[in-house]
């Protein structure tokens, strides 16, 4: 099969260095210092210790990656998918397509499936890849478990079956919004996690944290019109303990710098990723208020992003809230 992966951050190099081990792969960016650099180097500096094998073409050009691929994977940033969809329907207005980021469109709150439905009306055969994956070890092809939601359930098996290595273990679904909430939100909840760590509020306070997380992201996750027992699932629960615990997490890490007095500019500035939780955490709360879902940790992670609020003001919000009942609204 020939694979298109648009995005050559951490996470579709990764993808790349994985899917070359079957596929003909076509690895885009737009960047032309990171493509020159990928082509020579076979590494880039988003991914240092990834290797690129010499069979994974380094595509400058768009058009050229995008023509005759039977899959377009996009990877790049939540922020460049509106974008690039758009230019890919140029090229090819039905494409299959995966996209492989987590987020919402900063403008207008839509999740990925809606971004990719306005841009390429025609594409039938899409869906979201999603699932607790640092780059990383994918590239180092340490076991990993992904998910794959498509609401044309033929071609999630077909991706699936396409897609899937001893190492790369993926598994179906139809529920797209599921997928994609869990993978969005968790980001959020894991700048809380990052937090309550660098304030060494100690493991209780972390697992306390991941669990009503859990239950900000079924709640606003079924409003939406996701499934629940999704979240129980890789792109939630799974996603979830990933990145709350895992020291390779970006949106983590800028929950660890924060309580270390960190300024949000200077961390965004430092850290060389995106960090989607960041982008995510006005949406989230937007959606939740629009929703009429008790989003309490979005709102508390919103406000020490965006409000002025310092990361023990809001541990003492949450911590004096009411008590209520634990499977309540
Ligand atoms: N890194 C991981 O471990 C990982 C794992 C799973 C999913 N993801 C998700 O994948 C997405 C990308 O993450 P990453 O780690 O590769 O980020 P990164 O910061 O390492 O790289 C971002 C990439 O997006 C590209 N980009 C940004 N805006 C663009 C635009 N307008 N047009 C074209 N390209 C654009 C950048 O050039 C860069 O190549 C995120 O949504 C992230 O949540 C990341
Ligand atoms: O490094 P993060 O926090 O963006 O997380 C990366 C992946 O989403 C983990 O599954």
């Amino acid at each position: 099969m020939k694979i298109a992966v648009l995005g050559a951050g951490a996470w579709g190099t990764a993808l790349a260095i994985s899917f070359a081990a079957r596929h003909e792969v076509a690895l885009w960016t737009r960047n032309a210092a990171d493509c020159a650099e990928l082509a020579s180097n076979r590494t880039s500096r988003y991914l240092p210790e990834g290797f690129l094998p010499i069979a994974a073409r380094v595509e400058p050009e768009l058009a050229k990656a995008v023509r005759g691929a039977d899959l377009v994977i996009v990877a790049t940033a939540t922020s460049g998918l509106r974008e690039t969809a758009a230019a890919i329907a140029a090229i090819n207005p039905e494409p299959a397509l995966a996209w492989a980021c987590k987020g919402f469109d900063r403008d207008t709150r839509h999740l990925p499936h809606e971004i990719v439905a306005q841009a390429l009306p025609r594409a039938t055969r899409v869906g979201a890849l999603s699932g607790p994956s640092f780059a990383l070890e994918v590239a180092r092809a340490q076991p990993t478990a992904l998910v794959f939601a498509s609401p044309d359930a033929a071609f999630a098996q077909s991706t699936v079956a396409a897609l899937n290595t001893e190492r790369l273990r993926i598994y179906s679904s139809q529920d797209v919004i599921g997928v994609e909430l869990g993978g969005a939100v968790k980001n959020v909840i894991a700048i809380a996690a990052g937090i309550s760590d660098g304030l060494s509020l100690g493991r209780n306070a972390r697992a306390a944290l991941i669990t009503r997380g859990l239950a900000e992201i079924v709640r606003l996750g079924v409003a939406l019109g996701g499934q629940s027992e999704t979240f129980m699932g890789l792109a939630g629960l799974g996603d979830l303990v990933l990145t709350c615990t895992g020291d390779l997490s970006r949106n983590r890490d800028v929950g660890l710098r924060l309580a270390k007095g960190q300024s949000l500019d200077a961390i965004l500035a430092e850290l060389g990723h995106v960090a989607e939780g960041v982008h995510s955490a006005p949406s989230v709360l937007s959606l939740s208020l629009s929703h009429g879902v008790e989003m309490p940790i979005t709102a508390a992670v919103h406000g020490v992003l965006f409000d002025g609020r310092s990361p023990a003001q809001a541990v003492a919000q949450l911590l004096s809230r009411d008590p209520k009942a634990e499977s309540g609204p």
